[in-house]
């Protein structure tokens, strides 16, 4: 797994958005290969979602090729409601890009039988190939998507209860007061998630830095769903500095020594060597 650490969100978000562009632009998706992307809600994408429609106002990237498939919606929450996951993608991504109404798939939290829609949502997700990357954000308690602690790692889309802590943060986007929050939400898996071909997870800030050290630091655990990334074989996650707080400093200096290594090896970090001294010039031998 790659942990990669820039210094602020900002930094964060720009990094996983160019990430973003480049796995999309070399994927080159067409009508008939279509590029699949899963996406998450909260404050930790947004960032990114800036990025990407300013990258696609640039010119640089089109979602006319792209399937998208969300991670979770609240249960019985109106659609056109300003906090459901629906109106938060078209406000934050979709409405500003081109991407074609039916390529966006997100869970319908008020279907008639929520079952049949959970299971639905996993067969067209299988139909159309299965998902390329998807990105990811984490709760304070370690969930990704609404996997909260203690949800089987191999779960499936399925309706969740929310626990108490999630539903305390979420609180903030409803006037702060935890009796409007939807006490219920239909979810993708931690093993939908973990069936992408690549998981990115966007980590940002001190009240996230307990999740990040159980994941990186300990073991594999139903009780930070975040941590089956351990599994993965090629999981990434993008954090800022604050979101380091509880690991140990060997642990922050030994992934950034593996990022500066990565960096030599690219192209334009390869000028430069491990004592960063300049080992040759542009157009030299
Ligand atoms: N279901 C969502 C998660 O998918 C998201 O990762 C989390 C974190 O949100 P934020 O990025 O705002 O901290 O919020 C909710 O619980």
């Amino acid at each position: 797994m790659r942990l990669i650490i820039k210094d602020s969100y900002a930094d964060v978000a720009q990094y996983t958005a160019e990430y973003v562009l480049a796995r999309i632009t070399e994927f080159n998706p067409t009508p008939a290969r279509p590029f699949v992307l899963g996406l998450p809600t909260g404050s930790s994408p947004v960032g990114v979602y800036k990025k990407l429609v300013a990258f696609h106002r640039e010119g640089m990237l089109s979602f006319k090729h792209v399937i998208t498939f969300n991670m979770d919606e609240y249960v019985h929450l109106p659609r056109d409601h300003p906090e459901s996951y629906h109106s938060f993608m078209w406000e934050n991504l979709f409405k500003h890009v081109d991407i074609l109404p039916q390529n966006v798939n997100i869970l319908d939290g008020n279907a008639k039988d929520l079952e049949t829609e959970c299971t639905e949502y996993e067969a067209k997700i299988a139909a159309v190939g299965g998902i390329e990357l998807f990105l990811g954000g984490i709760g304070p308690d370690g969930h990704i998507a609404f996997n909260e602690p203690g949800s089987s790692l191999s779960s499936r889309t399925r309706i969740k209860t929310l626990a108490y802590e999630t539903i305390i943060a979420n609180s903030r986007f409803f006037d702060g007061d935890v009796n409007k929050v939807p006490k219920l939400a239909l979810t993708v898996g931690v093993g939908t998630v973990m069936d992408a071909r690549e998981v990115l997870i966007i980590i940002s800030g001190a009240g996230k830095a307990l999740a990040l050290a159980k994941c990186i630091e300990e073991g594999v655990n139903h009780m930070w769903t975040v941590s089956a990334i351990q599994l993965h074989p090629r999981g990434m996650i993008v954090c800022d500095e604050d979101a380091t707080l509880e690991l140990h400093v060997k642990t922050v200096k030994y992934f950034k020594s593996i990022e500066k290594v990565h960096s030599l090896l690219t192209t334009e970090g390869s000028k430069v060597g491990l004592d960063g001294k300049v080992r040759y010039s542009a157009g030299s031998k």
